[in-house]
């Protein structure tokens, strides 16, 4: 049995902040629950909606909940016509997070959330949005068309790639949109999500808890890695390219995203299960180049560093295989992370204190006055 990572002061690695019902991560150095749940049991048999509903409601739903649950978020999914108007308003150079943080943030100003008992509705609206969000900007910035995004595609994951593509994505693609949006729903107190409750903590509304949630799952040490994955991949021709490559990076002493986690030990249980699915995808696609470049990074940094895949190593491929651009990987992440944020936020309502804690102060005892002509 592999044992807790040690606490090094540092990132506050090992300390207890709080409390949570939602999620263990690594709770024997590998393994990851939902509510109790194993999150290879719902990559196999749930629906990212069921997930969602688990997360945020408590249970499963049963096909009754699940079914209203469904029909309720497509009811959702059309965007405002003044967030069209902001969205339109983006440059193409920018990244899908900041537009992203940007289309939260706006929708907070247009549905604004007045009181808590409105939260469960604003948050299946964030839910259901998302996916319209960053296509309907996508689409306009580099094609220049303005795409219906209200729809009654089944899933959420389907409903992203058929507006991301035009058209209706095969069965297996959109299978393995849910299966990705399952594996990155929830991840108990990483830095997103503790940026989330930090947020809910002083009493704020539910837009500024996300808004601040993907500002910080914008970066290439958390959300951002899957995005950093796919430039590093993208860059070698073969396994033995991959493999000098890393090798170099290594030596040099760079990080190769998409390994190494803050709490898992051994291996992180989502990239199995990611793994298995870019395997499958690079066989329909008839890849000879990526997924054995990447299977080979893996082999590369576990026998020289033992650092392992993390969530996002492997979905960079998949998503690939997909068909969807680099720069919109980690947008995906938050229209799953969204479930797991908020659920956090409703927990930390429920019994809340502000969070607020000390620093060890390393500055001067005393600084004497002096005035503005008397500074060097
Ligand atoms: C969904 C997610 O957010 S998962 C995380 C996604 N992020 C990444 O993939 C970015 C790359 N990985 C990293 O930067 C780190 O592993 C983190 C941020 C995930 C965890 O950080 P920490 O807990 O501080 O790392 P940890 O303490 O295990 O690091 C131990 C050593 O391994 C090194 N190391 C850790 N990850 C990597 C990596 N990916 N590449 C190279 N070296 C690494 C560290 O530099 C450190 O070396 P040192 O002791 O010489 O300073
Ligand atoms: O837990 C973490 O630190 C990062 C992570 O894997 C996640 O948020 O999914």
């Amino acid at each position: 049995m592999a044992e807790a990572k040690k606490s090094g002061g540092a990132g506050l690695r090992g300390q207890v902040a709080g409390e949570t019902a939602l999620c263990t991560v690594g709770k024997t150095g590998t393994g990851l629950t939902y509510r109790g749940y194993d999150v290879s049991d719902l990559a196999d048999n749930a629906q990212f909606e069921e997930v969602a509903y688990l997360l945020l409601r408590g249970k499963l739903p049963n096909q009754q909940e699940l079914d209203a649950y469904k029909k309720k978020l497509q009811t959702l999914r059309g965007l405002p016509h003044a967030l069209k108007t902001v969205l339109e308003n983006i440059p193409k150079t920018a990244h899908p997070m900041d537009v992203m943080r940007t289309g939260c943030s706006m929708l907070g100003n247009l549905e604004t959330e007045k009181d808590f008992s409105e939260q469960d509705d604003k948050i299946d609206r964030m839910l259901a949005l998302f996916p319209s969000i960053i296509t309907y900007w996508y689409r306009f910035a580099h094609e220049g068309v303005r795409i219906e995004t209200s729809s009654d595609v089944d899933s959420i994951g389907g409903h992203f790639l058929e507006l991301l593509h035009g058209k209706k994505p095969s069965e297996l693609h959109e299978r393995v949109m849910n299966v990705s949006l399952i594996l990155y729903a929830e991840h108990e107190f990483n830095a997103s999500t503790f940026t989330a409750r930090v947020c809910a903590s002083t009493l704020s509304d539910i837009h500024s808890c996300v808004t601040g949630a993907i500002g910080t799952l914008r970066g290439p040490l958390h959300g951002g890695a899957n995005e950093a994955a796919m430039e590093l991949i993208q860059k070698f021709q073969s396994a033995d390219e991959a493999e000098k490559g890393v090798m170099g990076m290594l030596e040099r002493k760079e990080k190769i995203m998409g390994f190494g986690h803050a709490v898992y030990t051994e291996s992180d249980p989502r990239n199995v299960i990611i793994k298995k699915w870019s395997e499958k995808l690079s066989r329909e696609a008839g890849d000879t180049v990526l997924y054995p470049v990447s299977v080979r990074c893996e082999e590369v940094m576990w026998r020289e560093k033992k650092l392992f895949c993390n969530a996002d190593f492997f979905h960079a491929s998949t998503y690939h295989f997909m068909g969807i651009p680099t720069e919109l990987f980690t947008p995906i992440f938050v229209m799953s992370r969204v479930s797991g944020w908020t659920a956090h936020v409703k927990e930390q309502r429920a019994n809340n204190r502000i969070i607020r804690p000390s620093a060890d102060y390393t500055g001067p005892d005393h600084a004497e006055w002096l005035p503005i002509d008397k500074r060097a």
